[in-house]
């Protein structure tokens, strides 16, 4: 176990249960969808703007309007965007907020680039100087993204220590996760992540009706949004939908 996912917070004290069930993560855009995430049976909230890509980051205004919406109630992640735009990212001042436990950003465009690893690394030591775990992210559709392959991203998390590895789609137009790997595949990275004592975080197009194949994953965490919206994922998020989910990770177990 590395030193970060050693500390005690709201993030590993939910983690810590000894329930196989997985939890449920919500995104949510603005504090005007937090309580129907958090009425619908939501265990994690995560901050994330639906409009700008797979990883888009809300304003710093917004997340801190949102941490007090949350109120410590539940562990908070956030989206900061994707590697190659950090250097110049707004999303830098998410860092800086209390409140945010856990944060994620994506390596689109980032396969032929050489020094990938070490830019992410030190992003890893600015997360961790500001007390926030990392979630490495692997991209199903990493050809297309032209991202590292989930392998290699696995193995750079490991070396890093990053406590999370959250596997999500790229483009949110077509395939799930589920779809872009074959069933064995996807079963053999997770165990490896498990193996490897990183928490996973299954995510990218997730429906309902693909709930109870993904909690037989045995993931730590299951991360929804556009399942949990009204229409697709730009819409708002709906309680009723959220609570669909939860009701469906339960009764899969
Ligand atoms: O963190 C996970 C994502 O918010 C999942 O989004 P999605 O369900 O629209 O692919």
């Amino acid at each position: 176990m590395n030193h970060i996912q050693s500390l005690e917070s709201p993030a590993n004290a939910l983690l810590h249960h000894g329930s196989h069930s997985p939890k449920l993560l919500v995104s949510v855009r603005d504090v005007s969808e937090i309580e129907d995430a958090i009425a619908g049976g939501a265990d994690w909230i995560d901050f994330k703007e639906p409009h700008d890509g797979p990883l888009g980051a809300v304003s710093s205004n917004q997340a801190c309007q949102m941490v007090r919406v949350v109120d410590s109630r539940l562990p908070v992640s956030a989206a900061l965007g994707e590697l190659i735009d950090w250097q110049s990212a707004p999303s830098q001042q998410l860092l800086k907020i209390p409140g945010i436990d856990v944060v994620k950003l994506g390596l689109a465009g980032c396969a032929s680039l050489r020094n990938w690893e070490s830019t992410w690394q030190d992003l890893y030591q600015q997360a961790a100087d500001h007390g926030k775990q990392m979630a490495a992210v692997a991209y199903a559709d990493w050809s297309r993204a032209e991202a590292p392959s989930p392998d290699a991203v696995l193995e750079a998390a490991i070396k890093t220590g990053a406590s999370y590895l959250l596997i999500d789609t790229w483009d949110k137009r077509s395939r799930s996760t589920l779809d872009c790997f074959n069933p064995e595949e996807l079963a053999g990275l997770v165990k490896h992540v498990r193996s490897s004592e990183i928490r996973t975080v299954l995510a990218g197009n997730l429906r309902l009706a693909d709930i109870s194949s993904a909690v037989e994953l045995e993931t730590d965490i299951l991360a929804v949004r556009g399942a949990a919206c009204r229409g697709d994922r730009t819409d708002t998020i709906n309680y009723q939908a959220v609570r669909a989910i939860k009701r469906a990770i339960v009764s899969a177990r």
